[in-house]
């Protein structure tokens, strides 16, 4: 079965064609046209993939009533657009790529896979919120979780890198958005992101974790109405808020060049990155292997050596020369480091090709 992918990302549509034997048949990165994705540009785009059998999208937010992958109908797509307040800079881009995909190729089954299914089962202690009895009858609020396929796909890739199960394993994803996954036997127990992805660390453009006081004394006392504070937390905020480059490239260039808004800005995003894989291996009971990916883990050294830099009484090290030269997918632990480190390509079309087949599939 050859499945084309749609991943559809904050900042970015990704269109991978995968053959039956996980190979990378053709690829595609049109630039989103406002925000969405245009039935026309896609049409245009899908003409160069020939023998589609099937379509797999990513779709960031499942909600509580998709846990696994599902066959994309009209009543699912209504149901998808209705999740748009719980990830606003995600959801509405990937009902957009939906819906033209589904008038470029009628007929051809199509598939959404969820970032949020990954952590269907965190423990009660991680999933929960410690908000009023009240509103968590009312409005079943969690921690949901997300970047799963990338996480999931990255336990997988751990284990056939090492030859033998990864152990207690810390997975940091950071892209544009960014999010830690603790996982012990593929499971996810813990991860950074909540109630939505904007939750956790630091990020290309969203904040991150900040008091919850702030957000109401903008509100307050500020003035501000919801859209500004919202407008705020997710697109001017993170590394673009602190040094107005969201590209992490430009953010650690300038950092090097004694540019002192963008020191600062990398100093943040490492503080709480350290802090956040503490967390994580605390969720474990201790680390045994740190995996980094998406396009900050798998592309900026400086940013693996200053998450690692003060990690070491976690047993964590990296090699400065094999981190200096890595290309995924590789090893960079430091000798005598009793925690194993990785770099693995984030590859989410793999994971969800894989889910679309095992989906499809005749039982
Ligand atoms: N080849 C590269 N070299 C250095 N940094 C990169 C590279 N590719 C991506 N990045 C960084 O990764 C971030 C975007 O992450 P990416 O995973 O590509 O995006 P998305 O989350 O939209 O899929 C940017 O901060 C960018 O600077
Ligand atoms: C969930 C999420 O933040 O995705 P992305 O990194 O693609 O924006
Ligand atoms: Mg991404």
């Amino acid at each position: 079965m050859r499945v084309l992918v749609v991943n559809t990302g904050s900042s970015s549509v990704k269109l991978r064609l995968v053959d039956p034997d996980g190979a990378l048949a053709d690829r595609a990165d049109p630039p989103l046209d406002n925000g969405t994705v245009s039935a026309e540009r896609l049409a245009t785009e899908v003409e160069r993939f020939s023998g589609v059998d099937a379509v797999g999208h990513r779709v960031v937010h499942g909600g509580s009533a998709f846990r696994r992958p599902t066959a994309l109908d009209d009543e699912v797509v209504a149901r998808l657009r209705d999740l748009t307040g719980l990830a606003p800079l995600h959801q509405p881009k990937a009902v957009s790529g939906i819906a033209a995909m589904r008038s470029v190729l009628p007929g051809v089954p199509q598939v959404a896979c969820f970032d949020s299914m990954f952590h269907a089962d965190l423990p009660p202690e991680a999933a929960t919120y410690a908000i009023p009895r009240e509103w968590r009858e009312k409005y079943a609020p969690r921690r949901y979780g997300f970047h799963g396929i990338s996480h999931a796909y990255a336990a997988r890739r751990a284990g056939d890198m090492l030859g033998d199960d990864p152990g207690r394993l810390v997975i940091a994803h950071l892209g544009a958005g960014a999010s830690l996954a603790a996982v012990r036997g593929g499971r996810s127990v813990d991860t950074t992101m909540g109630f939505t992805p904007l939750e956790g660390l630091v990020m290309g453009t969203r904040s991150g974790d900040v008091d919850p006081g702030l957000v109401l004394w903008l509100l307050r006392e500020a003035g501000l109405d919801p859209d500004e504070v919202g407008d705020g937390l997710e697109w001017r905020s993170g590394l673009a808020g602190l040094t107005g480059s969201a590209d992490m490239r430009d953010v650690v260039s300038r950092a090097g060049g004694d540019d002192p808004d963008a020191a600062l800005g990398l100093a943040v995003y490492l503080h709480r990155l350290r802090a956040k894989i503490a967390a994580m291996a605390a969720a474990l009971d201790g680390v045994d292997t740190l995996v980094f990916t998406g396009g900050v883990g798998e592309h900026q050294p400086a940013v693996r050596a200053g998450a690692a830099d003060g990690l070491g009484f976690l047993g964590i090290g990296i090699d400065p020369e094999a981190n200096d030269a890595a290309s995924p997918d590789t090893e960079i632990t430091a000798s005598g480091a009793r925690v194993r480190s990785l770099v693995v390509e984030a590859r989410e079309e793999l994971e969800i090709a894989r889910d679309v087949r095992a989906l499809l599939r005749p039982h």
